[in-house]
């Protein structure tokens, strides 16, 4: 990696803290998959977990969004504890996460998709939608205006009533991030938003991210291997090896750090 890359600056260094993970374990068995890891996510900020296959990774952004419940330690959204909430009640807290596999309801439409993604939103009680009372119609027409505004923003209007299933790839992870901005979050989990996209998607999803922290004032907590996008993108790294945290810093420190160096980046 060049020494000569700029880093960004730690522009939301100051924020408030948004999420808060402290001495988060994750036991499988006998083995101890996350061991010990904490780290803070401010609000505004790009905060990015790197480490080699089977670091932990995915099972940190698991205990965080409500897909596993941790063996141990602390997980706080603005202050209350979410550890152990399913995923559904995290989203509550407006924490909300795309997939490393895309999870898209192929079969709907594009719009349909950013529809069913509201239903929280959405008075769906049986006999308010049979009444069609003024509040569902309301929601409803909201939800309508706040899809049709996102697909705008991602480039996707034109494929509205496609299935979700016939887009090309780069599409269906961009319509993913639709779907998780049509729930307005306060922190967006990416997790390996890159894999699979070209260099030019790559360039446009780094483009995405940084508008939708500065216009739509979200912090964006990611998981990936592309160390161009991370370098490039983020406020502050943690990096972890063997489930535990080897360090957290901005992206200088990190790509200096000879112990990271070592277990994950390599020599340039
Ligand atoms: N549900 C599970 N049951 C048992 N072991 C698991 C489970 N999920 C993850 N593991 C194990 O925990 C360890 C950490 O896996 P994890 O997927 O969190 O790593 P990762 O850093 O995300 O890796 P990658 O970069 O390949 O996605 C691995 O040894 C993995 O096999």
């Amino acid at each position: 990696m060049s020494a000569a890359v700029q880093n960004p600056p730690a522009a939301h260094a100051d924020g408030a803290v948004l999420l808060s993970v402290a001495e988060l374990s994750m036991r499988f068995g006998g083995l101890l998959a996350v061991n010990g890891v904490g780290f803070d996510v401010r609000e505004h900020e790009v905060f990015a977990i790197i480490g080699p296959n089977g670091a932990g990774k995915t099972t940190v952004f698991n205990c965080v969004g409500g897909f596993y419940k941790p063996s141990s330690g602390r997980i706080l959204m603005d202050g209350k504890p979410i550890a152990g909430l399913p995923s559904h009640k995290v989203a509550h807290y407006g924490l909300v996460r795309t997939f490393q596999n895309v999870r898209l309801f192929k079969q709907l439409t594009v719009l349909e998709n950013l529809l069913v993604a509201q239903h929280r939103k959405v008075d769906t009680r049986l006999w308010s939608g049979l009444l069609a009372t003024r509040r569902y119609r309301c929601a409803e027409a909201e939800a309508l205006e706040r899809a049709a505004a996102w697909l705008e923003r991602l480039g996707l209007l034109a494929f509205a009533n496609r299935e979700a299933g016939t887009l090309a790839y780069g599409h269906q992870r961009r319509l993913e991030i639709a779907r998780c901005m049509v729930t307005e979050p306060r922190l967006l989990m990416l997790d390996e938003p890159a894999a699979g996209l070209n260099p030019h998607e790559k360039v446009e999803l780094r483009q995405l991210i940084d508008r939708l922290r500065r216009e739509h004032g979200v912090a964006v907590l990611l998981i990936e291997h592309d160390m161009s996008l991370v370098m490039g993108i983020s406020d502050r790294i943690l990096v972890m090896e063997h489930g535990e945290p080897i360090m957290t810093g901005s992206p200088g420190a990190v790509r200096n750090d000879p112990r990271v160096i070592k277990a994950y980046l390599g020599e340039a």
